[in-house]
């Protein structure tokens, strides 16, 4: 019988599916340092972002045949070596877009807003001290009308446009390969379908110009928005990264958030998880989210139910 460990956890429909089709799934969350002999017991192990699956796990376990991403990043596994290796390696790219995509503004809803700063104060200064000269430092902006540059325009980056579309917003949209630049929104749930051409511009022009700013590449090992690149920003821009930890400079956006440059910023992902430096949890311009871009019900099921797909279908080949 084929064995299989899911070790962040699996979709309860997702591991159903593998168990009727007669595997057998373990649901664990084996430290780190413990699977390189933990996992010799298995043919497969499924992980979310929290386990890494390196060439020093994937060599000490030579009865390995596949292994499963539920979710779209790659960078925790080394895909190539295991695929040198003869082991099968699935991800599920589509399944959590609109996800990221209602979390991206859940941020940006937030920072215009100030509510992370809010949900800070309040507690400490209790309900009934609010007046006209406390509440000055919540004073926002609509976002209706602003330009949000969408940089990485893939399945994520596409949900992220209709929303904003919807809200009313200018979007300008850049990525490294050719894209199509007609999104369809649907009105209402099940609704018409309309038909929208957004902008297409280059990283300068959007970094230049965008009102906002949200990123939606894979991990790249240059910070996308460096010191240099937060400089030439508009003054205020808002930054949402619900993407990869690196792609923003962490110690250069604090630098711009202390000097007014950028006005919030917006982080799901950071460059130390599970445990983001200090300047950057604590700074009152930052909403914080601890990497749940792909946390919703409807998102890991259906990440559970693409991935067992793919699992039967690689044993039965
Ligand atoms: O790459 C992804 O799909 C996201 O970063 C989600 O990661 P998670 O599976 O750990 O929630």
């Amino acid at each position: 019988m084929i064995k299989i460990l899911a070790n962040d956890g699996i979709d309860p429909i997702g591991k159903k599916m593998l168990e009727d089709a007669g595997f057998e799934v373990d649901t664990n969350n084996i430290p780190q340092d413990e699977l390189p002999v933990k996992l010799q017991n298995y043919d497969a192990i499924t992980v979310r972002s929290a386990t890494k699956v390196r060439k020093a796990l994937i060599d000490a376990c030579p009865n390995l045949k596949l292994i499963g991403r539920g979710g779209v990043g790659v960078d925790n596994i080394d895909v190539d070596y295991a695929k040198e290796k003869g082991i099968g390696v699935y991800n599920t790219p589509a399944s959590s877009s609109l996800s990221v995509a209602e979390l991206v503004f859940s941020h940006l809803f937030t920072g215009v807003r100030f509510l992370q700063d809010s949900n800070r104060k309040m507690p400490v200064e209790g309900n009934t001290k609010f007046n006209d000269l406390k509440k000055a430092y919540a004073k926002g902006v609509e976002l209706r009308g602003r330009t949000l540059g969408i940089v990485g325009f893939g399945r994520i980056g596409r949900e992220v446009a209709k929303i904003a579309i919807g809200v009313g917003m200018d979007v300008i949209a850049y990525d490294l390969f050719p894209f199509n630049p007609e999104v369809e929104v649907v009105l209402g749930s099940g609704g018409t379908k309309v038909s929208v051409t957004i902008k297409t511009a280059t990283l300068d022009e959007i970094i230049k110009t965008a009102d906002f700013i949200t990123l939606h590449t894979p991990f790249v090992d240059k910070a996308l928005l460096g010191a240099e690149e937060l400089a030439q920003t508009k003054k205020g821009v808002g930054l949402v990264n619900c993407s990869r930890g690196g792609l923003i400079d962490e110690l250069a956006l604090v630098d711009a958030l202390n000097s007014g440059q950028v006005s919030f910023a917006a982080l799901d992902v950071f460059d130390n998880e599970p445990t983001p430096r200090q300047e950057i949890i604590s700074h009152p311009k930052i909403s914080l989210t601890p990497h749940i871009g792909a946390a919703t019900n409807e998102a890991q099921e259906r990440i559970g139910v693409e991935l067992a797909s793919l699992i039967i279908g690689h044993f039965n080949k």
